[in-house]
């Protein structure tokens, strides 16, 4: 088996659209409906096998909350994938995913954000009163970039692990991987890509292998 390759994934989005329970979710298997916003950034690892490569995701989670922007933003830099994250029953949260994308893509210094692996999760999918619609969702990744779109549920677990390793797929490039799009390894972002950078260290350290 090859060496690991180290994914650096970041999740954003409006505070409360359960960022943090998604993270947990994939990383822990467990959901806590009663969590505290997040304050800055925290991060969680998860090794996975992929054709016989390990691959470690380092999930980041960031404080959604505007008052956390200037505690969150310089840890964007290094990102090889983003989640963008909203919440199905909250419309606001939807529409401000072009703010997140934006911000991202400053602070994250990307130079060719046509080609940076977005992936967009719609969450909170058990929840009854919905105010984005499916179609509303994939017409927004459509027009801006041709973003792989899900509907996720830290809740009870719907689709969560396929959202996270479609960022295997979609930022390492792994070719013929079923997702039928091409590989990304020449455009991602990898710290490698960095080498004079060294990241900035999380406020608060939450490191699970
Ligand atoms: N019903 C339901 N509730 C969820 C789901 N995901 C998260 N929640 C709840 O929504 C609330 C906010 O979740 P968080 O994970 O803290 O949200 P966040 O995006 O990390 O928020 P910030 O840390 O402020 O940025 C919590 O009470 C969660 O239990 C979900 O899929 N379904």
């Amino acid at each position: 088996m090859s060496k690991t390759a180290l994914l650096k994934v970041i999740l954003l989005g409006d505070g409360g659209v359960g960022k943090s329970s998604l993270m947990n979710r994939y990383v822990t298997n467990k959901f806590d409906s009663h969590l505290f916003h997040t304050i800055g950034v925290e991060f969680l690892n998860k090794e996975l096998e992929v054709d016989g490569h390990v691959v470690t995701l380092q999930i980041w989670d960031t404080a959604g909350q505007e008052r956390f922007r200037s505690l969150r933003t310089p840890f964007y830099r290094g990102s090889d994938c983003c989640l963008l994250a909203f919440s199905l029953d909250d419309g606001q949260s939807f529409r401000n995913l072009a703010n997140w994308k934006k911000e991202f893509v400053y602070y994250a210094d990307v130079k060719e954000p046509d080609s940076f692996p977005f992936v967009v999760l719609g969450n909170k999918l058990d929840v009854p009163e919905r105010q984005v619609s499916a179609e509303e969702a994939r017409r927004w990744c459509a027009e801006n970039g041709g973003h792989p779109y899900f509907e996720t549920s830290a809740k009870d677990a719907t689709n969560v692990a396929g959202a996270f390793e479609e960022e295997v797929r979609w930022g390492g490039g792994e070719e013929g991987s079923g997702s039928g799009r091409p590989s990304r390894a020449a455009h991602s972002h990898k710290h490698c890509g960095h080498p004079e950078e060294k990241p900035p260290q999380p406020t608060v350290l939450l490191k699970h292998t």
